[in-house]
């Protein structure tokens, strides 16, 4: 009876403190909310529904618990839910009352609207990036300085000039890449952009400078979005350190470049650093030191970072749906076939030309969110749908939860780069790149690097993950957390499938093993040059319902028919180094493969049909 009662009384005591606890935290949750609204007055019941979270720290332990968890949607998921879905929310964020918006109409009006808006970025972005950057500076300031810097980047010319070196950075880097055992590829991805950005702004090439300086912008980045805390442990910390190394370094080259034009010893072409030195205001003043190096911090940042990350995504996506990327490939094989014989390299006309590709790169910018939110900050009371987002507050526009909106678009998490046929998106449905008066002024380059990339990339390599379900990290940016550790492997051009088994194997197309010409391949020399550039490409059989790969072993893929679904598919391939006999010999009448027929066509050396027979899928 004593054991019951004290039993009784251990429960009650439990539930009495729990009930208090909970009424404890409530007053509190409740109180930090009456603080921060208090000033506002009357107009307070203007604000929109919301939860100011806990004091001090507000909702920012929600928010990392979400993204750290691999959960990001989660977090504005919770405030739709608990508030029906309104499209804007009062919150604590970052140590400011906050106004979330993630709606397409919200989040262009903000965007549009520089005077009531200005940028209003976290205090870690702010110092890090510099006051000096574009992250502190607005109105007049803010436009010239874009002027001076953003044409030089994106304009036309600039982009045609940038040309040739980023296709020559991407070719020697891929075959570099191809004989490495492994790499992080999205950290040697990085590192090709961050080359790039560097002979933009600095003309500097130096491999020391560049593995050094990125990887003190890797430590940077890590600090921009998270808590402005200087204690050792914390990644502000770091990142603050690396800041202090970039700005040293950065004063290097400046005092380098001054006392270069003190001497009348400036270069015939001028690079952004000679611009950014050179520039004047209306005034006659010139931008001092900190200026210039909180820009060039700014620019080297902004100019490698989203773009490595994309082009990594963009690649991992079409290695993951082979439809995708042989469509993709295809465009880019008649691309290559359409350019004059004596032209070098790719030019904007062929780049232009990439509309499948431009596709595959929106699609990829539209799921991966790399800006998932930007930042502003009021500077009077606006009223936006009815609710009022009070002069001073901070304002957070949620892209992320635009571009995966399912009343968007479709199927939204689905990587579907046909979304975009005949499809223009409606004002504020797809802002990758911002958009107003900061509209991202590397948007034109960053798509160029991407699309170069991806051209070579699909036409001569192949890229294994060494952890292809590695978990995602989505801070600051998302990437896989081995930073997609992988093999890049270079397909040679030519060379014949050994035996039948291999051929048809019934591995994914992924795992099939390079193959090897033959020894004794029956080679007939081609009457007719190869009109085709002869790129790598990969010819796919269906077999048993899963996907077999001839690799590039056999020249470029000419035409692919989908004549009843994926188990009716023709196949033709250019077989410029084979005579009739040895394509019978690998492909004629295979029952598996469903059967070949071959002839001779006078401008292009060897075709092949391969027909896959619909029954070939059940055996
Ligand atoms: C895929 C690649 C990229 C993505 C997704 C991206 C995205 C963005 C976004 C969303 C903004 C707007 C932020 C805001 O509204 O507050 C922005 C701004 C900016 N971006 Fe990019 N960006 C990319 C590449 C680049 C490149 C290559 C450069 C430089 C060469 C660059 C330089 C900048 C700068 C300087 C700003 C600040 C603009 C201003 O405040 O006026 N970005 N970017």
């Amino acid at each position: 009876m004593v054991v019951m009662e004290t039993a009784w009384g251990v429960v009650l005591t439990v539930a009495a403190a729990a009930v208090g606890l909970v009424a404890v935290c409530g007053g509190l949750r409740r109180l930090h909310e009456w603080v921060q609204e208090v000033g506002l007055g009357e107009k307070r019941r203007h604000l929109p529904p919301g939860d100011m979270g806990w004091p001090i720290i507000g909702n920012m332990w929600a928010f990392l618990r979400a993204f750290k968890s691999g959960q990001p949607d989660s977090f504005i998921a919770s405030f739709v839910r608990r508030f029906n879905g309104v499209g804007m929310y009062k919150a604590y964020m970052f140590g400011s009352p906050t106004i979330m918006i993630h709606t397409p109409e919200g989040c262009r009006h903000v965007l549009m609207d520089d005077e009531h808006f200005i940028p209003g970025w976290p205090k870690s972005t702010r110092l890090l990036m510099g006051e000096k950057s574009f992250v502190g500076i607005v109105h007049e300031e803010h436009k010239r300085l874009r002027r001076l810097t953003a044409a030089p980047i994106n304009g036309h010319e600039a982009l045609n000039d940038y040309l040739q070196f980023i296709e020559h950075t991407v070719v020697s880097t891929l075959e570099r890449w191809a004989g490495m055992a492994e790499i992080e590829f999205l950290t040697e991805m990085r590192r090709l952009t961050f080359r790039i950005i560097m002979q933009i702004f600095l003309s500097s090439g130096s491999e020391d400078v560049i593995q050094s300086l990125e990887k003190v912008y890797t430590d940077l980045n890590h600090g921009v979005r998270a808590m402005a805390i200087d204690l050792p442990g914390f990644a502000f910390h770091r990142a603050l350190k690396a800041r202090n190394s970039l700005v040293s370094t950065l004063q290097g080259v400046v005092d380098e470049r001054r006392a270069l034009k003190a001497r009348n010893l400036s270069p015939a072409k001028k690079d952004m650093m000679d611009n950014l030195i050179d520039v004047e205001d209306e005034n006659g003043r010139r931008l001092n030191d900190e200026e210039i190096i909180d820009i060039l911090i700014m620019y080297l940042n902004a100019g490698h970072e989203s773009s490595g990350h994309i082009t990594m995504w963009a690649t991992v996506f079409l290695q993951e749906n082979p439809d995708i990327f042989q469509k993709a490939k295809a465009e880019q094989e008649e691309i290559r076939r359409s350019m004059p014989p004596a032209q070098k390299g790719l030019t904007l006309t062929e780049v232009r030309k990439m509309k499948y590709l431009s596709k595959v790169t929106d699609e990829t910018l539209r799921m991966v969110n790399i800006s998932f939110v930007t930042f502003r900050q009021a500077t009077k009371d606006v009223y936006l749908n009815g609710y009022l987002i009070p002069k001073d507050w901070k304002v957070q526009l949620w892209f992320r939860n635009v571009h995966l909106d399912p009343q968007v678009y479709t199927d939204p998490k689905k990587f579907n780069p046909s979304r975009w046929d005949d499809f223009t998106p409606k004002a504020g449905t797809f802002l990758p790149f911002g958009g107003g008066s900061r509209l991202c002024p590397g948007n034109e380059l960053a798509k160029l690097e991407i699309a170069v990339f991806l051209h070579h990339f699909l036409l001569g390599y192949e890229l294994k993950r060494l952890n292809p379900k590695c978990p995602i990290r989505y801070l600051p940016h998302p990437r896989p957390t081995d930073n997609c550790m992988a093999k890049i492997t270079k397909l040679s051009p030519i060379s014949i499938h050994s035996s039948d088994d291999e051929l048809c194997s019934s591995q994914p197309y992924q795992d099939v093993n390079p193959i090897h010409r033959k020894p004794d391949a029956v080679d007939q020399p081609n009457p007719n040059p190869n009109p085709f550039v002869p790129l790598a490409s990969t010819a796919i059989l269906l077999h048993r319902e899963r996907w077999c790969s001839l690799g590039n072993r056999v020249g470029p893929v000419h035409r692919t028919v989908d004549t009843a679904g994926e188990a009716h598919r023709t196949v033709v391939m250019q077989m410029p180094l084979m005579g009739p006999s040895g394509v019978d010999k690998y492909f004629g009448n295979r029952s598996r493969c469903g059967g070949a027929r071959t002839k001779a066509l006078p401008a292009h050396g060897f075709v092949v049909h391969v027909h896959t027979k619909p029954e070939s899928r059940v055996r």
